[in-house]
């Protein structure tokens, strides 16, 4: 099989695209196997997610689909990297100035996000963060996590029982988090809501002006919050959920922060729904700078900036083309790591 890709980022959030415009589209299950083979990083290209853009033509009026696959081949509903390099892939390559994406397609009831260009920058326009809907969350067996002001406690319990379980470092911990839909569903942490204290000194050390950084174990912290939450707490999310721990400086004018992605069950570099779901937490102000912070250590990166509106809020980025290709096969992939 000969396929041309592209492979686009924003702040290393990296996806694989594959055009579809004017073509027939590859069958569902065709393509949920191509997203495990590409975004593979042994055998395959390497990427947070496969997006396949759909249409009869790139200024396709009724909207271009924009579907994300995951590593594990499930579906996501929206990316907000995605949306802003897809924006660029068709300004570049179709000279298409302005574009109007369906996602959340899965549902059954697309959402439109438009994508754009203003002076130069990048920008998607997407609906006001907003609660999560209730078929991505189900409190039901969990009614007493939930606090009046509508957030959730969380307390994992220590795996130190389990017999093949290594590390010293997994005492219970304990966190506060804001439930927020974004076109995906996030849960936005703040750094200083995670109990013990001085476990969350390794997530942002070099603003803690820590000597040592530290920076697995910051990897590790995350990774063990946002990857427990389903086992501890089953049923919760059905369908997962991404993790953003977050702190705020100026006043809530500067946001960085990490990002733990359900459907990579990973730390990625960056999220852009996530960003907006940090920004309707944490964010104050008419233009609210957003930083992933991993992003921001390897390649310095400025991030997002933010603009809330009543329904709508922008989203600015820079999307940057890594490269084109064709991928070709592997027939030695079998899926194990
Ligand atoms: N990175 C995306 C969201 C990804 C959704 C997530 N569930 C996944 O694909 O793992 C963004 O920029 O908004």
């Amino acid at each position: 099989m000969r396929l041309p890709f592209i492979k686009m980022h924003v702040c290393g959030n990296n996806f694989i695209f594959v055009d579809e415009l004017g073509r027939d589209p590859m069958p569902d299950a065709l393509i949920s196997d191509l997203a495990k083979k590409l975004t593979d990083p042994y055998t395959g290209v390497g990427a947070d997610g496969l997006i396949r853009l759909g249409g009869v033509n790139p200024s396709d009026s009724s909207g271009i689909s924009f579907r994300l696959l995951k590593p594990d081949g499930s579906e996501s509903l929206s990316c907000g990297n995605g949306l802003l390099c897809a924006g660029r892939y068709l300004a570049d390559r179709y000279g298409v100035k302005q574009t109007v994406f369906q996602t959340q397609i899965p549902t059954g009831r697309p959402v439109a996000v438009v994508s754009g260009e203003t002076g130069g920058k990048r920008w998607i326009r997407v609906p006001a963060p907003s609660s999560i809907p209730d078929f991505l969350f189900r409190l039901e067996r969990h009614e007493d996590i939930v606090t009046p002001e509508g957030r959730l406690v969380f307390n994992l319990q220590s795996r130190r029982k389990d017999p093949l379980f290594m590390e010293n470092s997994e005492d219970e911990l304990s966190f506060v988090a804001s439930p927020v839909f974004a076109g995906e569903p996030h849960l936005v942490v703040r750094d200083s809501g995670i109990v013990p204290k001085e476990r969350a000194g390794c997530l942002f050390p070099e603003m803690d002006g820590a000597v040592e950084l530290r920076r697995d174990w910051g990897n590790l912290l995350l990774c063990r919050m946002g990857g427990q939450i389903s086992a501890q707490y089953p049923g919760l999310f059905p369908k997962g959920i991404n993790l953003m721990v977050a702190r705020s400086s100026g006043g809530g004018e500067i946001i960085f922060f990490r990002s733990f992605k359900s459907g990579n069950l990973r730390e990625t570099m960056a999220c852009g729904t996530g960003a907006l779901a940090c920004a309707a937490v944490l964010g104050k102000g008419d233009a609210i700078r957003v930083v992933p912070e991993m992003a921001r250590r390897h390649m310095g990166a400025l991030g997002y900036t933010i603009i809330p509106g009543k329904n709508e809020w922008y989203i600015y980025g820079d999307p940057e083309l890594i490269w084109e290709g064709i991928w070709t096969g592997c027939s030695s992939f079998t899926g194990e790591v």
